[in-house]
């Protein structure tokens, strides 16, 4: 397949390079260093030998793909509608962590090109170019926005499967973004508050995390997302499973002085709570202790 990716950082990173590994073609949207160092070393896993990629400036170079992966950070800058323009008409396979980053890429390409999907896994761009996985389960689940089959959705997942991206098509993908939103979200935040790792999260402020992911539990039960009794338990036990010293992105963000993923992460959830009147008020304590500016408006 010929596979594009609009970022070039983490996921994309490790995505696309196992993807070219096991011979697809693949191509970057990049820019700055990380452009030129694809250009001049290749794209760099676990640090093994560099291997050659296209890289180019933006979507309207890419030429004709199968799908495009969007694998930038939601943050307040990401302007999706600038990143998409001029891109070739292909699914646009979201990997986002912000249960509205599907309904905004959908804006601009439409539902029937937007592919909401999740991404589990600890993957870190070490530098431009270079990109380490860290552990957890490497994996990319997705489906088509209103759940029709699409075949090659299921060609997707089968190549990112024997690329070594356990994949999978998901009939009611919104159900696992909630699931993953309510994990990802929770901890990082959490994290954020505490500066401590998942470990800590899960042991001493384990109530603290579960209280949270209640919150995103009745959002999502509100918003018409129809999540099972039984999602908290199972978001609690797979952090039970994931390693003791991860942090989520947007904890390192934050603790690296930016406000990252907050807004599209802990925001979403501020601002769904307020719109189906939900008490939400830890992840308003939240988004006020952990960004002021963010929490006015
Ligand atoms: N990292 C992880 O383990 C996981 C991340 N996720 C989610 O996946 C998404 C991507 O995260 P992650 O890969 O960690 O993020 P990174 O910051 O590592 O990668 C994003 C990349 O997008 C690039 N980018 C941003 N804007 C542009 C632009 N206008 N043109 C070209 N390139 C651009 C950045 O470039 P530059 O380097 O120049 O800033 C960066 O290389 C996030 O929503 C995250 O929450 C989900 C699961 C796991
Ligand atoms: C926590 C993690 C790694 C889980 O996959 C994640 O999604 C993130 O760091 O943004």
């Amino acid at each position: 397949m010929r596979i594009a990716f609009i970022g070039a950082g983490a996921v994309g990173g490790w995505f696309g390079g196992r993807l070219l590994e096991a011979g697809h073609e693949v191509a970057y949207v990049a820019r700055g260093a990380t452009l030129e160092a694809l250009r001049d070393q290749g794209l760099v896993l676990n640090g093994a030998a560099g291997r050659p990629v296209s890289a180019v400036r933006s979507a309207a170079e890419l030429g004709d793909c199968d799908v495009i992966f969007l694998t930038v950070k939601a943050t307040r800058d990401t302007d999706l509608r600038a990143l998409l323009a001029g891109a070739p008409d292909a699914p646009v396979a979201v990997t986002l962590n912000a249960v509205d980053a599907p309904g905004r890429v959908a804006e601009v390409v439409g539902r029937h090109r937007t592919w909401p999907g999740v991404v589990r896994g600890f993957f870190h761009h070490v530098g431009p170019g270079r990109v380490d996985f860290r552990g957890g389960p490497a994996s990319y689940v997705f489906g088509t926005f209103d759940g029709t089959p699409h075949p090659l959705a299921d060609r997707l997942a089968r190549e990112l499967t024997s690329a070594g991206i356990e994949s999978r098509v998901h009939p009611q993908v919104w159900l696992d973004l909630w699931e993953k939103a309510m994990f990802v979200t929770c901890f990082g935040a959490l994290g954020a508050l505490t500066s401590q790792p998942l470990g800590a999260l899960r042991t001493a402020h384990r109530r603290s995390l579960r209280a949270l992911m209640e919150e995103v539990f009745a959002v999502a039960v509100a918003a018409g997302v129809e999540l099972d009794g039984g999602t908290v338990d199972r978001v609690m036990a797979f952090a039970d499973r994931m390693p003791a010293t991860a942090t989520s992105s947007m904890q390192r963000d934050l603790a690296a002085g930016t406000t990252g993923e907050l807004d599209a992460q802990v925001g979403a959830i501020c601002r769904l709570g307020a719109a189906h009147s939900v008490d939400v008020r830890l992840h308003d304590l939240l988004l006020d202790v952990l960004a002021p500016d963010l929490a006015r408006g």
